[in-house]
């Protein structure tokens, strides 16, 4: 069982409004392994006494609606290493800083360009047998990069896969992870699954929220890496496999692994990419602080995917995803070939006879930074972390899943880069470019 938790980053964005608020969330429910040690690890030159003060400060902040005790016993627990990831003494340092010696759960809440230097360095450290080593996304640039990263955990788990988690926050979310259920046996929807009956699913994940003070990280990374590749793309696969035999998660890898290799290359003229310019919601993309224009980098980003099953004859999926776009939309849309029928689960809308929506974000909405999620469910996070911490993989991405969702991206990708099709514009705060 793991014992403690280095959470490599600790004093960046993602585990002060995510994982800290998460790790209190399950505090809360008591549902963190019994006596797990918090150790915050990043550069800054702090003790102990700072990193408390700073995971008070963004708990309460994003965590204000979880019980001040449960805040105050993490804040208490919570330790803190200095660490440079060039010097792979202090990494090995920080993971010897808590008593016990007992499994580690090292989480790299790294920006990515930094993945491979704290795997590697985690892998001189010597882990304990039954550790494991949390991958944030996107993983790796390209297919071949994702290889090489593939390779450098498995170096640095002893080829344990188990000991690799490389997570999607998506497959956390409540709405994502009760997908298969919408059209399990007995479902109204069970019988309409397939390309006879539905002529395209849309997944869409459409924010007002622009790239804010993150455009020197997003201006390499772009909409495809940040969010399609991964994010659309897993709740694609949720959508669209077979549906696995047993509720074992081997099952359910290999039904999502098998989806992933049924995808289509799609050629270029079934893409789209667009950046905002200046608009009814603010400034243009390019004006933001560490954008470079001459890199292209889009804020829109659309596939037309077809999926070479027999079931899926005749479907077309469109995954989009935007920044700075004139509503947040982030649904999954069921257009029927014919009326819907009657009987449908809750979480499902009919928007018109024959269309049907599921919201992605009914039950957890991030406003400005609040939580806001059903009371006793976890939030995306929650559910991630504990993954992490029970040797759980519902919330990972395995190394063969996360190389096929390269294999029709990369293809994208490199079109996109010789230009082809062209870059769109659309106004901040507008529905995108043409939009339907
Ligand atoms: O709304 P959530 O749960 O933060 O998920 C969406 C976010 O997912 C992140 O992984 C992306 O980097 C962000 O750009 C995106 O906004």
């Amino acid at each position: 069982m793991i014992t403690r938790l280095l959470l490599l980053g600790a004093t960046g964005d993602l585990a002060g409004r995510f994982l800290l608020p998460a790790l209190a969330e399950l505090t809360a429910a008591g549902q963190l392994p019994e006596g797990l040690q918090l150790v915050g690890a990043a550069e800054p030159d702090w003790d102990d006494a700072r990193f408390a003060e700073h995971v008070a400060a963004r708990l309460a902040e994003h965590a204000g609606d979880v019980p001040a005790a449960a805040r105050q016993a993490l804040v208490a627990g919570a330790r803190y290493r200095r660490v440079d990831l060039g010097d792979p003494a202090t990494v090995a340092a920080a993971v010897a800083a808590s008593p016990g010696g007992g499994p580690v759960a090292a989480y790299l809440a790294l920006p990515p360009s930094l993945f491979p230097a704290a795997v590697r360095a985690l892998g001189d450290a010597g882990l304990p047998p039954g550790s494991r080593i949390a991958v944030e996304k996107p993983f790796g640039r390209d297919l071949a990069d994702a290889r090489a990263l593939n390779a450098l955990l498995a170096e640095a788990t002893g080829g344990v896969e188990a000991a690799a988690f490389r997570v999607d926050h998506f497959l956390g979310m409540p709405a994502v992870a009760g997908l298969p259920a919408l059209r399990a046996p007995g479902s109204a929807l069970a019988g309409q699954w397939d390309g006879e009956h539905l002529a395209q699913v849309d997944v869409v994940w459409e924010e007002t929220l622009d790239v804010g003070g993150r455009a020197g990280f997003y201006d390499r990374t772009g909409a495809l890496r940040d969010v399609l590749q991964n994010h659309l793309v897993q709740t694609l696969t949720l959508l669209a496999m077979e549906l696995p035999a047993t509720a074992a998660e081997e099952d359910l890898h290999r039904e999502r692994l098998a989806l992933l290799r049924a995808v289509r290359v799609p050629a270029p003229s079934a893409t789209r990419r667009a950046r905002y310019t200046a608009g009814p919601a603010g400034r243009a993309y390019v004006d933001a602080d560490g954008v470079d224009p001459a890199r292209g980098t889009e804020t829109l980003a659309e596939l037309v995917l077809e999926v070479g099953t027999p079931r899926w004859a005749g479907t077309r999926f469109v995954l989009r995803t935007g920044k700075a776009m004139a509503a947040d939309r982030k649904q999954v849309v069921l257009h029927l070939r014919a009326p819907a029928p009657d009987g449908l689960p809750p979480e499902v809308e009919r928007v018109a006879d024959d269309r049907l929506a599921i919201a992605l974000d009914a039950a957890q909405q991030a406003t400005d930074g609040v939580r806001v999620h059903a009371p006793g469910e976890r939030t995306a996070y929650g559910a991630v972390l504990a993954d992490v911490l029970a040797g759980g993989s519902r919330t990972a991405v395995s190394a063969a899943e996360a190389e096929e969702a390269w294999r029709f991206v990369d293809p994208v990708r490199q079109a996109w880069s010789d230009g082809e099709p062209p870059l769109l514009e659309y106004p901040a705060g507008s529905p995108g470019p043409d939009a339907d």
